[in-house]
């Protein structure tokens, strides 16, 4: 691993989960290594959000596990949310703050000093192109920009398993090309991605892709 974490494998097993009565997933199993970039794709509709909101941990399936290291997620306590950058549909920033302030306070809640943290909300803010707008409050940047926000904050944690949620859905085709640049970047350093997609370019660009219908997933 270049900066010298171990590898990480995430892996779901028979997931089934149900929304609003009808079951969304009907015993979906995938296995996610340290440095692997996933597509995951699938009709609207057909649990993409669903299945990554299970795999992060902040929803539990009636039947199933989810392992990160072979150990249920809920085994890991407090220390399980920095290891998982999570950037879903809807973004979850806090608007009184600023772009910056956002990325460093998960990075803080990790016990990671103010310096430091600050640091790497510049390196990541960068990364996505928003380095001119991380002063800004929240509720002053575009939707585009406050994706990318988004990106940045989940990057910034340097975590073992990326979960993105169509992260480049809102972007003009030069920002959609250098997010997407920053978050496969992440799998040389070690994290395992897995990126909901309808867009068939950023598809091509993960190196496997798994579609999820009916309430399984296939290789695609
Ligand atoms: N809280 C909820 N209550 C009821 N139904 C829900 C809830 N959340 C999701 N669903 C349903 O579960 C199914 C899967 O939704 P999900 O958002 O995971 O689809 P998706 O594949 O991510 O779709 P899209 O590509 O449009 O984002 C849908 O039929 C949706 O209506």
């Amino acid at each position: 691993m270049a900066d010298g974490r171990r590898a990480v494998e995430l892996s779901a097993r028979d997931l089934h989960v149900s929304r609003g009565g009808v079951e969304v997933l009907r015993g979906v199993d995938l296995t996610l290594r340290g440095g692997e970039r996933v597509a995951l794709t699938g009709p609207s509709g057909s649990g993409k959000t669903v299945l990554l909101t299970v795999l992060a941990g902040f929803a539990v399936p009636e039947r199933g596990a989810v392992l990160l290291d072979g150990r249920p997620l809920v085994d890991h306590g407090r220390g399980l949310r920095p290891r998982l950058g999570v950037v879903f549909q809807g973004y979850g920033l806090v608007a009184l703050l600023t772009a910056a302030e956002n990325v460093e306070l998960p990075l803080l809640a990790a016990g990671l000093p103010t310096a430091q943290a600050r640091g790497r909300a510049r390196e990541a803010l960068d990364a996505v192109g928003l380095g001119e707008r991380s002063e800004h409050l929240v509720e002053e940047l575009s939707g585009g920009q406050q994706q990318r926000a988004a990106v940045a904050r989940a990057l910034a944690l340097r975590p073992d398993v990326l979960l993105a949620d169509e992260p480049t859905a809102e972007q003009d085709v030069a920002h959609r090309a250098g997010t997407l640049d920053a978050i496969l970047a992440t799998a040389r350093t070690g994290t395992a991605v897995v990126l909901a997609t309808h867009d068939p370019d950023v598809a091509a660009r993960c190196d496997s892709r798994v579609h999820l219908e009916a309430g399984l997933l296939r290789p695609a």
